[in-house]
């Protein structure tokens, strides 16, 4: 809302002109006053039970929309979200685990919560709970009567009259599809009108009323609450696309009679939903296909640490299948499928590794299907938050894959800037100009409805083309240098994914903690010691023939204590990268994706 300047169509724009369900590039690039801010309403859980990766993905899709609006776009978004604490479900739920319905509501909202903590979602500026509002929500329904829409029955509900708002109903999703009417409601004029409040039935919490004992509907609750704290307008109201109809839309219905005014709400913005890949149904709570939060993000190093640490050039989906061990089917011995009697060197050190793995006999599977949040946020972007997602163990693996791409580009810059990786001459001219561009881009991408995969893949040409420019590696520094292009590529594309939410910057892991900054100097001095050590190995300037080749065989050891000293560095997390003889540089991996290299 803006007080200078109303960010808002005049209410001479009939409401059908404005674009209700997109937000326009004219309200977010617009200039802002410094007390405007942006109001925004999220429908939030309905906590009868562990939240699951579909609401994962609807609710990370908004907090990176709202970051966005925030750092990209310079909205101060005043965010409300709704938590349904009374409801059939939690009534059902809990007489079924004989709790009260006030306690498992409270328990799964405490885990909701958590969830979202872990998965690195931003707290809405204040969470609603139903039950703390239902004298606001009685005021509210009897606004509604009194301006001629809503009827009680001698049963004690009370109904929104569909009638009474003629053709205006279905102004959100335009065609209304045939109402069906809710189970049990028998005493109302239409069978379209929907509950506003629902009379007490036997052994259900409830409230005391005008109409008699009983609880709010579902839709009311909405209505109520985000007008409790943005008054008779709101910017901006998200949900997932299964409550556009008929949640949202009951939702204008009630608020626009009840503040009597043409346009409630400004923009509706409903996100797709995620789908177990290659069925049509989302991932849902009835229809018993979902992965919870907690099982997906679970600290896979809780578990068999030392295996895996030793695995830590596999891929998730190049360990083979179970061949059946004395465990049970869940169980599987790790081999790794990679090595392929390949020369690359990660792949030898691989070899070496394996057979220590092999050692160790069993490993769960359902660690394969851990990830970290920012691998999640990662295959959030790169769909637009509108439309559905498929979810399979395959599709998470690419975005591991991606992120730690990234993260290595990012590391391998970083050393290039600070001189420890030597390559031929840069582009230099021709990378500044893609940074511009890039920058133009992504803005523009974003103000395109949040067009994020756009965004995202710009990103990532820009990165593979300074990747390229890096990749020229020589023995000796040759040519001028170009730091701050490659200073300024990785200052961005860490902005940029900052923005969104993912940390990219973290694998060197300044904590500000005194002994970590201690230990990263350790790692550096120790890297460099090896590197010493294997120029020294390496280096047999003035023999030649039969003499180098005994020199190269009397140092042989060197290289190998060499080869053995980063193959256990990676057990505890450290990577080191050998650019030539001439310089190594050392990064730290990520816990849940260790096991993973970039180009894998
Ligand atoms: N598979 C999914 N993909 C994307 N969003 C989803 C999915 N399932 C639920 N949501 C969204 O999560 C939010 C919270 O939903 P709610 O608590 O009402 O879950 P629910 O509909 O009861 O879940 P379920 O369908 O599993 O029973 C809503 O915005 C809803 O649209
Ligand atoms: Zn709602």
């Amino acid at each position: 809302m803006d007080a200078a300047a109303p960010a808002h169509p005049s209410p001479a724009v009939p409401w059908y002109l404005a674009s209700i369900s997109r937000i326009s590039e004219t309200f977010l690039c617009r200039s802002k006053g410094s007390d405007s801010i942006e109001s925004r309403y999220s429908c939030g859980p309905t906590v009868y039970d562990h939240a699951h990766l579909g609401h994962a993905c609807s609710y990370v899709r908004f907090d990176i929309i709202r970051r966005i609006l925030t750092r990209v776009f310079g909205c101060n978004v005043v965010m409300a979200m709704s938590i349904t604490d009374v409801d059939d479900k939690i009534i059902k739920r809990a007489n079924e685990m004989n709790v009260t319905p006030a306690s498992l509501a409270s328990l799964f909202e405490e885990e909701f919560k958590q969830d979202m903590a872990a998965l690195k979602v931003l707290p809405p500026t204040v969470y609603l709970r139903v039950t703390e509002n239902i004298p606001q929500v009685i005021a509210f329904i009897e606004g509604i009567i009194a301006h001629g829409h809503a009827y009680s029955t001698a049963a004690g509900s009370v109904y929104f009259d569909l009638h009474a708002r003629g053709d205006k109903y279905g102004k959100l999703v335009n065609t209304v599809p045939s109402a069906t009417a809710e189970p049990g409601d028998s005493d109302k004029r239409h069978s379209s009108d929907f509950a506003l409040w629902k009379a007490a039935k036997p052994q259900e919490v409830f409230w005391a009323s005008p109409w008699g004992d009983g609880r709010p509907g579902w839709h009311i609750e909405c209505s109520t609450m985000a007008s409790e704290v943005f008054g008779s307008h709101l910017d901006i109201h998200t949900g997932g696309i299964d409550l556009a109809f008929p949640h949202h839309e009951n939702e204008i219905a009630q608020s626009e009679v009840f503040h009597q005014c043409q346009q409630w709400g400004n923009y509706f913005l409903h996100s797709g939903h995620l789908h177990v890949k290659g069925t049509e149904e989302k991932m849902s709570k009835s229809l018993k296909n979902y992965i919870t939060i907690k099982d997906s993000l679970q600290d896979c190093r809780l578990s068999g640490r030392s295996l895996l640490d030793s695995c830590s050039h596999c891929c998730f989906d190049s360990i083979a299948e179970p061949s059946r061990g004395p465990k049970g089917k869940q169980d599987l011995p790790l081999r790794c499928d990679l090595y392929g009697g390949t020369t690359d060197p990660v792949h030898i050190l691989h070899k070496g590794l394996l057979n220590r793995v092999t050692q160790l006999p069993f490993w769960s599977k359902d660690f394969l299907k851990t990830f970290s949040p920012d691998v999640f946020r990662l295959f959030c972007l790169r769909t637009n938050y509108r439309s559905a997602i498929e979810y399979s163990d395959s599709t998470l693996v690419e975005a591991k894959h991606l992120l730690l791409g990234l993260t290595s580009f990012v590391e391998d810059a970083r050393a290039y800037v600070k001189g420890q990786l030597t390559c031929g001459p840069v582009e230099e001219d021709v990378l500044w100009e893609r940074l511009t561009n890039t920058k133009k881009a992504v803005k523009a991408a974003l103000a395109n409805d949040f067009d994020t995969p756009r965004a995202v893949n710009t990103i990532l040409d820009l990165v593979h083309h300074a990747n390229r420019q890096l990749r020229a590696v020589s023995k000796e520094a040759s040519g001028p240098r170009s730091p701050t292009v490659f200073g300024a590529i990785i200052s961005y594309v860490e902005q940029f994914f900052e923005t969104v939410g993912i940390s990219l910057a973290n694998r060197q892991c300044v904590s500000g903690d005194s002994s970590t900054v201690t230990l990263r100097c350790v790692v550096d001095e120790l890297v460099r010691f090896r590197l010493k050590v294997r120029q020294y190995a390496l280096d047999t300037p003035g023999a030649a023939g039969e003499a180098r080749k005994r020199q190269l065989q009397e140092r042989q050891p060197l290289l190998e204590a060499c080869d053995t000293l980063r193959q256990d560095l990676i057990t505890h997390g450290i990577n080191v990268k050998d650019r030539g003889s001439a310089a190594s540089t050392w990064e730290l991996l990520d816990p849940r994706t260790r096991h993973q290299k970039p180009g894998d």
